[in-house]
């Protein structure tokens, strides 16, 4: 079995809860293969715990297998174990095991649950309201629908709403977080198998990198056999009904095209239809909004791939399928995959320089409030400008202004030349500070800028510390 890993956020606040002895209901939640069930596991390891994975199937298959959860619990000859007559019945018997004792009962997949046995929430509410509320019940609703969790568990419409105690929505690990995979590997590699797998520790594992990123790509991604390469296929097909669309809108967005109006001529089909399904890839994790820092969505709202590992995938496979067949791809693959790492890596090294700043880095100039990328026309020059970083004060009228280059050169004056007159054009506040991340360091003119307080400069191994 793997190792786990990070999660002591999550792991602190479920335990400091289970500490206390009161009923409790919560909701976990995230996107597929984020590790969920991994972080429930991790929790129960050392606690009495019934753990039930509701399967996609009928009501009655659902009740053996809860039934058979609950007999394993206490005891040992299951196959004289019998079955509860009713869902009543069964959770009747959660009641007598959590009078006295502190338990864990899981629901794992709760949705497919939802969609076997309909009234599940509402006899959950009932039995909570009349009978758990009094005892030591630690109960954990887990699913990775999102639209489901959120809507029908914690939204209002739910019979459940009001009776969770506490939520969690599971995301993918950060870059740093995702670094703890491999201690031995460079910052530079680090940062690529983050850009690949999006942080998701399943497809970290996965991609299974031992000396040599490339290797690992070619072993475990670029092959018709392996399981990363058939993820995003059978992703889809797992979550939705008609996948062909869905494929088409993400390689369209993966491809550059990020307006609603380019999408829809890529795709070929009306704005109604493709905002519809964006709309569910948006709910699934693996397609999100973004409008640019401090004004409201509107016309210059864009799509993006939120999910990284589809971006890659979405990248890379398709140009290359059938090199991937005929297995040519080992050979083309400095040229034909390789030498767009940098490329590739720009938006994602934005992502980890506003990590950085959010999460990461000490002594920052301003009490950051939010932080996001902006873009808009430069009035004096009359061109589209695009900001990679900008930082929000709490309060004052301090920014931070910041740019990203995940290139193998040297940067140089001109880029901080660049971000002045950059926040010239951005308008709001009346003091900056200037931040220049970079892979390929800075030349002696900047840094001398740096040392007359002009600018922050920040290397991609800095951001690893
Ligand atoms: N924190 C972690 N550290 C190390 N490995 C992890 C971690 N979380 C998840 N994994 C690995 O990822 C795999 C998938 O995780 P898990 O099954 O928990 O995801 P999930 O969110 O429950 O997925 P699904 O929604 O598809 O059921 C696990 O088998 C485990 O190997």
């Amino acid at each position: 079995m793997n190792q786990f890993y990070c999660r002591e956020n999550e792991l602190r606040k479920l335990n400091k809860r289970y500490e206390d002895d009161k009923f409790e209901c919560i909701v976990i939640y995230g996107r597929r293969r984020v590790g969920k069930t991994a972080l429930i596991n991790e929790f129960c390891k050392d606690k009495p715990t019934i753990f039930f994975s509701a399967l996609n199937t009928t009501g009655k298959e659902n009740l053996e297998a809860l039934s058979k959860s609950i007999m394993s619990y206490e005891r040992t000859d299951m196959e004289s174990a019998p079955e509860f007559r009713s869902y009543d019945a069964a959770l009747d018997e959660l009641t007598v095991l959590s009078k006295e004792k502190r338990i864990v009962f899981v629901i794992d997949e709760y949705p497919y649950l939802a969609k076997a046995k309909p009234a599940i929430s509402a006899m959950l509410q009932h039995i909570i309201d009349h009978k758990w509320t009094e005892s030591k019940m630690y109960l954990i609703l887990c699913g990775s629908s999102m639209s489901f969790m959120e809507s029908q568990v914690l939204g209002k419409e739910s019979p459940l709403y009001g009776r969770r105690t506490g939520q969690f929505k599971i995301e993918p690990l950060d870059y740093k977080e995702t670094a703890v995979f491999h201690p031995n590997l460079s910052v530079e590699d680090n940062s690529l198998i983050y850009g690949i797998t999006g942080g998701v520790p399943h497809y970290i594992n996965k991609l299974d990198v031992k000396d040599s990123v490339d290797e690992a790509l070619l072993d475990n991604f670029f092959d018709r056999s392996s399981y990363l390469y058939e993820e995003p296929g059978n992703l889809l097909k797992q979550e939705l009904r008609e996948p062909a669309i869905y494929n088409a809108i993400i390689k369209a967005i993966a491809e550059g095209a990020s307006r609603m109006n380019d999408i829809k001529l890529k795709v070929g089909e009306e704005n109604s239809v493709v905002s519809k399904y964006l709309k569910t890839l948006i709910n699934l994790g693996i397609a999100r909004k973004e409008t640019p820092i401090t004004e409201k969505p509107g016309k210059k709202t864009i799509y993006l791939l939120a999910d990284n590992f589809f971006r890659f995938w979405y990248r890379f496979v398709p140009v290359n399928i059938s090199a991937i067949d005929s297995g040519r791809i080992t050979k083309i693959y400095p040229h034909a995959v390789k030498q767009y790492f940098s490329d590739y890596m720009g938006l994602i090294f934005e992502k980890m320089c506003q990590d950085y700043l959010l999460y990461y880095s000490d002594n920052l100039p301003i009490e950051l409030s939010e932080i996001g990328q902006w873009w808009g026309t430069d009035p004096k020059k009359k061109k589209q400008i695009q900001i990679d970083i900008i930082g929000t004060p709490v309060d004052g009228n301090d920014y931070i202004i910041g740019s990203c280059k995940y290139r193998n050169e040297k940067i140089g004056m001109d880029e901080l030349d660049l971000i002045r007159d950059y926040a010239s054009a951005f308008g709001k506040g009346n003091n900056y500070h200037y931040y220049i991340f970079s892979k390929g360091g800075f030349t002696d003119g900047l840094l001398q800028a740096q040392e007359r307080g002009e600018v922050h400069l920040v290397m991609l191994k800095d951001l690893y510390k």
